[in-house]
């Protein structure tokens, strides 16, 4: 399990404020080192520890929080900065406020977080359990998707999980073929597999995400004929499908939305979630340009998802 360590380098007066922009994101633990906490030891007159053979900060403060693989960390870091950099407006110097990232591995981040994930019912007809757990369905024509995630992101817990698996729901209506762009822990290859999906073929950048996903699409035995592979985006890939699905940053939706064009057929389904709520217009504007249809937006929290089509001859 790969956490990512977010940093900001910052002053004592915007510590509190800046651990709370950070918690707001998701953290799961915040660190602080802050140079006046020693300053303040070193006033003590009865201190018999000698700060000098002690590493510590003598100017500023740094907060580290700690965020798991279920939080995407690149959608999250605008709005950190962004945060950061308003502090100045509330009076307060959160100077130099650099933000700073690093993935770290840790055995018992793992099992924390291994402690909290447990089925979850995404919608009336998909569940997204953890392989270790039993998991029995309990409604008919309840489909259950079976993941170990890994290091690859997508326990479908996520809003933008949730957002894509929702659109493929309210679009799929069997015997597609299907590209998943950015698979991940392959789960909306899986979940298409169940919904009717006939043809898929998902792609990452990421090789861990990609050895992820063969590893999931083989736990779930519906999903035994999924190709995966690594590719960037659609570069190199000219063969029509009927459905693209991409929960990807809205900067990366940017450039797929003409290789989705040129890769969907008439009437063919584009969707697209990984998108935060300010990134929105951008996404859709980009969309309709090229001349695909919108049909629906969805929302969760401040993430949206987009449901758009390729028109047909008569539309
Ligand atoms: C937000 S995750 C989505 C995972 C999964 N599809 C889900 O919905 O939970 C985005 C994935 O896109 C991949 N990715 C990022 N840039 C990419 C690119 N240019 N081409 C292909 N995959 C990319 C990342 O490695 C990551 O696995």
């Amino acid at each position: 399990m790969q956490w990512t360590e977010v940093s900001v380098l910052t002053t004592n007066e915007a510590v509190e404020a800046v651990s709370n922009i950070l918690q707001e994101a998701g953290a799961s633990g915040v660190k602080i080192d802050d140079a006046a906490d020693y300053q303040h030891l070193q006033a003590r007159p009865d201190e018999i520890l000698d700060l000098g053979d002690i590493p510590h900060r003598t100017t500023g403060a740094e907060v580290t929080a700690y965020y798991p693989a279920t939080v995407f960390v690149p959608e999250i870091l605008p709005t950190i900065k962004q945060r950061v950099n308003e502090l100045a407006s509330f009076g307060l110097n959160a100077a130099p406020g650099k933000v700073t990232t690093q993935a770290v591995a840790d055995e018992s981040w793992a099992t924390a977080w291994q402690k909290y994930y447990h089925p979850v019912r995404i919608t009336r007809y998909l569940t997204v359990t953890p392989s270790w757990e039993d998991y029995q369905p309990v409604q008919p024509g309840e489909q259950v998707i079976r993941l170990d995630p890994g290091m690859a992101f997508g326990t479908g817990t996520h809003p933008t999980t949730q957002l894509s698996l929702t659109a493929l729901e309210m679009v799929v209506r069997g015997g597609e073929r299907m590209y998943d762009v950015g698979t991940g822990s392959g789960v909306l290859s899986i979940a298409a597999k169940f919904l009717g999906v006939d043809q898929i073929t998902a792609f990452d950048l990421d090789d861990v995400a990609v050895r992820s996903a063969k590893a999931n699409l083989a736990l779930n035995p519906v999903a035994a004929d999924v190709v995966a592979k690594p590719n960037d985006l659609l570069n190199g890939i000219h063969q029509p499908v009927d459905l693209v699905v991409a929960n990807i940053l809205a900067e990366i939706i940017v450039p797929l939305v003409p290789q989705a064009w040129e890769n969907l057929t008439p009437g063919g389904y584009f969707l697209t979630s990984g998108i935060i709520a300010d990134k929105l217009e951008t996404v859709v504007a980009a969309q309709k340009k090229q001349g695909f249809i919108i049909d629906n937006i969805l929302q969760m929290k401040d993430w949206r998802g987009v449901i758009a089509h390729k028109p047909t001859e008569d539309e």
